[in-house]
């Protein structure tokens, strides 16, 4: 088609011309009503759409078409995105009447999922952003901007911190400079090919320099230039290539470890935004969503997001939870109002791109209107941060009352077809609409004036679009119709007529309103503008808004769900009857639990399966999430320490289904926790090492616990079943053991039928009940009683990493017990693994062999085993890579098997 452009029509020649303007995108053109494409386009367009794909037919040839229709365009584009495509909107940028020939089109907007600005086509509850990376090794810096707010942020480190913001963030575009690293990534985002020549320092310091007067002020290193550089010149790009952003007002620099560290492993796990199975039913953000505007469901998904580590930030929102948490009245009027208040962030976008329209402004003025009354019902607020925050408010009453004057209460949603402007606010348009206003009035009477006049009383005066105004008389009365009529239209039963002054007055009252209309446009064009000189305001105020709207919501939900006010600053997590916010919320009776766990010290927690350990871990990570991020916290009283990082590593079977082999991810996973975790770092192991066979497990899941212990010195809750890890502790001063109990009676069957208290206690628990647990379930009996059976031959030692020693009486609180739960059984816990030890070949001689370097009868341990031993305790485990890691396990393992063969 291209070969043939000099014998196309104009318009398509013009089509074509925007197309390879914008080689990337889909070109979507308008003709009248509809965005079409053509040729290879419209084949894509009608396949995506599910439109109908169409021809077109001119002197030249004949082209596939495809359109969408303008006014309901936001569902087609969506797919078109979702489909991984960007859509080029070419307007048509001057009016078809005015045009001398081809009417002239442009592209306004190119809409990539980074930079979608339609409401429809936006979520209200989180931010869109659009990231770019430049530079690399140490010096690796990420900017982001959310286009439809303007919110545009910097920040740079190792290019790892950086791959970490990015999943924390999860661009949905991202663009990369020709030095940037290629991220593997774990969300989906498209890449794309931005101009590497706007990545350059000078290229994008000059672009810069619209937004700041001193670019490199504002950024701290030119890496963090150059992303920023290349990122905003792309938005401009997709907005229209119109110059700068306007209300892209600040450009933040801020620093990762300025906040809580929470990887996309961590927010996955801790199920903050998404649940991990369908079944598992809530997330965090669901539980505190009680918001009461699209500004502060936003803030409180980035709070959650990067929760704070300072802690005099942590206590100001704090103290204002607690105050409005005392002030019901307050909290309930503030939020009350703040329903009332709109996406004011994207308001304020729209209004700088010129895309705002006049309802859009009402909704500007309805949620300025609300400011006052917020204020008011703070006005008796004592504590520091509220008293801020309320006085932060500027009620911006001089845009209030602009837009109050000017803009119609309820303006339709067109701007050039009038309706928009108040009277009285312009003399000018009042004149015009005055004379229009006359014109009406004259044509109403006249129908009146002239049946008196031609005695004809069924005469009427009306109105086509066509042949604009007429006055009709039926045939019969056609021979009293006055000379001055003259005939405009003959129909069936009447004849339409027009005299010299309605013809008069017709056209003046068309040019009046055509004046007016454009009048009209013209004074809210200005009007508009007037507001967006006030960007900066009205963000700040949003901002305000949106923290007051989180604040407000903190309070509620405490004072709903009963949470406290945690204690920072601590030098050990303890934690009075905690709960899982999540899990509280789906059960009716939560059972709470205590936590106290000092700095650097690590918890092996046993217990059943189904007992609670995995919801008893999160809870803790939860509560330190909540807490840091400004919220109450679900638990009776709490001290919490500042925490830098929460790091989770949760067993194979529980993870989503990744490209990866599990074992492998989880590698990787706890390669990454040994080698970042701090001191100052919670980290939660559930299973570690289940993901492969129980030997290598176990090995790997003791040799993790010490080093952990040893070097790490993060405190750290270790989840297992290999409850010969137990034993562990007893060689590790810092480490100490926790268990889940369980209540069992003897079932009618004779066989034990458990009942889960998910309560914690000390000590370790010796006892797994997978076989009851697979009753519950409603496995069926035949192989439930047969696993029993396997369970007693095998001396009541499972073959399988779910072991532990089987059901062991001593270990159980039996329903007719007296004692307190989880205390009886604590000193019996303790014993409990050294009871039944198994002989050599089983799980239990082997870890036995393992602890004991001199080998604990002569036996157990052989040269071979001792060399392995001391090899897996030189392995620096921080030091090494997943795939080294395996290639060692693989080592010793044959190493041992060799040996047993040579027993053999
Ligand atoms: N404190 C609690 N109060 C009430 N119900 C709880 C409590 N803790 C956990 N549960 C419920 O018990 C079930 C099992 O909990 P969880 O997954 O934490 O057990 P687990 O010990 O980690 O199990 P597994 O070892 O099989 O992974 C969940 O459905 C949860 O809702």
């Amino acid at each position: 088609m291209l070969g043939a452009r000099e014998e196309l029509t104009p318009m398509l020649s013009q089509y074509l011309d925007l197309c390879e303007a914008h080689p990337d995108a889909v070109v979507m053109f308008q003709v009248g009503d509809f965005y079409e494409a053509f040729c290879e386009a419209a084949e894509e367009v009608a396949r995506v759409c599910e439109v109908t794909l169409t021809k077109r037919e001119d002197s030249t040839g004949t082209y596939p078409m495809a359109g969408i229709p303008i006014d309901n365009a936001a569902s087609y584009l969506e797919a078109l995105l979702d489909a991984g495509y960007r859509v080029a909107i070419a307007d048509q940028v001057e009016e078809a009447s005015e045009a001398s020939g081809l009417v002239d089109r442009a592209v306004t907007q190119v809409i990539t999922p980074g930079t979608v600005v339609d409401e429809e086509l936006l979520s209200g509850a989180t931010a869109t952003y659009l990231g770019a990376v430049a530079g690399s090794g140490e010096e690796t810096a990420l900017a982001t901007v959310d286009v439809s707010t303007g919110e545009c942020q910097v920040t740079s480190g190792t290019e790892r911190r950086m791959s970490e913001e990015l999943d924390r963030l999860a661009p949905a575009e991202l663009l990369r400079a020709p030095d940037a690293p290629d991220f593997e990534l774990g969300f989906e985002t498209m890449a794309t090919d931005a101009d590497p020549g706007t990545f350059e320092a000078d290229a994008a310091r000059e672009t810069l320099s619209a937004y700041v007067a001193a670019p490199d002020s504002v950024v701290g290193s030119e890496a963090e230039l150059r992303a920023v550089g290349g990122l905003l010149d792309y938005a401009e790009y997709t907005q229209g290539d119109d110059g700068p952003l306007e209300y892209v007002s600040r450009v933040r620099r801020y620093d990762p470890e300025r906040s809580l560290q929470l990887d996309a492993t961590a927010i996955r796990s801790l199920e903050l935004f998404e649940s991990r199975s369908p079944r598992s039913g809530d997330t965090l953000v669901e539980v505190l969503d009680e918001t009461a505007c699209a500004l502060g469901r936003r803030r409180l998904a980035s709070w959650l997001r990067r929760p704070s580590v300072d802690e005099g930030e942590i206590r100001r929102r704090h103290d204002a939870v607690a105050e409005l948490l005392d002030r019901p009245m307050a909290r309930e009027t503030v939020r009350e109002h703040l329903s009332e208040v709109y996406d004011l962030e994207r308001l304020v976008s729209r209004v700088s791109r010129e895309r705002a329209n006049a309802r859009d402004l009402r909704a500007l003025k309805n949620t300025l209107d609300a400011v006052p009354e917020v204020k008011a019902a703070l006005s008796e607020v004592e504590s520091d941060p509220l008293r801020d925050l309320r006085d932060s408010l500027d009620e911006l009453a001089d845009v209030r009352e602009l837009v109050g004057e000017a803009i119609r209460p309820d303006p339709p949603q067109e701007i050039t077809e009038g309706g928009v402007v108040r009277e009285g606010f312009d003399d000018e348009l009042d004149e015009v609409r005055a004379t229009e206003r006359e014109g009406r009035e004259w044509v109403s009477a006249l129908e009146e004036r002239e049946r008196e006049r031609t005695g004809i009383d069924s005469l009427d005066v009306g109105y086509t679009q066509v042949h604009g105004y007429y006055i009709e008389v039926t045939n019969p009365n056609l021979d009293r119709v006055p000379d001055d009529y003259t005939r405009r239209q003959t129909l069936k039963n009447s004849e339409r007529f027009y005299t010299p002054e309605l013809k008069r007055r017709e056209d003046e009252i068309l040019s009046a309103s055509e004046r007016a209309d454009a009048l009209e446009y013209e004074v809210f064009a200005e009007v508009r503008a007037d507001v967006a000189e006030e960007v900066e305001r009205l963000q700040t105020l949003a901002d305000s808004l949106a923290t007051l709207d989180v604040l407000t919501t903190f309070a509620a939900v405490a004072a709903a769900n009963g949470y406290v006010r945690p204690e920072m600053g601590a030098d050990s997590v303890e934690i009075e009857a905690g709960r899982h916010p999540v899990v509280e919320r789906t059960r009716s009776e939560f059972v709470p639990n205590p936590a106290e766990f000092s700095a650097g010290h690590v918890a092996v927690i046993t217990g059943p399966n189904m007992s609670g350990k995995s919801t008893y871990m999160r809870q803790v990570a939860l509560i330190a999430v909540l807490a840091q991020a400004g919220s109450f916290v679900p638990a009776r009283a709490a001290r919490l320490p500042i925490l830098d990082r929460i790091f989770t590593r949760v067993g194979a079977s529980d993870d989503i289904a990744g490209g990866q082999s599990t074992f492998m991810r989880e590698m990787a996973e706890l390669t990454d926790i040994l080698h970042n975790a701090t001191e100052d770092s919670l980290v939660l192991l559930d299973e570690v090492g289940r993901g492969t066979s129980t030997t290598d497990g176990l090995a790997i899941a003791r040799a993790t616990t010490e080093f952990v212990h040893d070097e790490v010195g993060a405190t750290t809750l270790f989840a297992t079943h290999y409850h010969d890890l137990t034993e562990l502790v007893e060689d590790l001063p810092d480490a100490f053991n926790l268990h889940f109990t369980v209540e069992k009676a003897e079932g009618e069957d004779g066989n034990p039928d458990v009942t889960f208290l998910h309560r914690v206690a000390d000590g370790a628990s010796s006892s797994s009940y997978g076989v009851e647990v697979a009753e519950l379930a409603g496995v069926p009996p035949a192989v439930v009683e047969r696993a029993r059976e396997y369970v007693r031959e095998s001396g009541a030692i499972p073959a399988d990493a779910n072991g532990g020693e089987g059901p062991d009486e001593a270990e159980m609180r039996t329903s007719s017990d007296d004692a307190p739960a989880g205390e009886s059984d604590t000193s019996a816990d303790a014993q409990a693994p050294t009871n039944g030890r198994a002989s050599e070949g089983t799980l239990a001689a082997y870890v036995d062999g393992i602890e004991s370097d001199e080998g604990a009868e002569g036996t157990t341990t052989t040269g071979a085993e001792a060399d392995v031993l001391a090899e897996l305790r030189e392995l620096d485990v921080a030091q090494t890579t997943p795939l080294e890691a395996l290639n060692a396990l693989d080592d010793l393992k044959q190493r041992l098997d060799e040996r047993d063969r040579n027993r053999d």
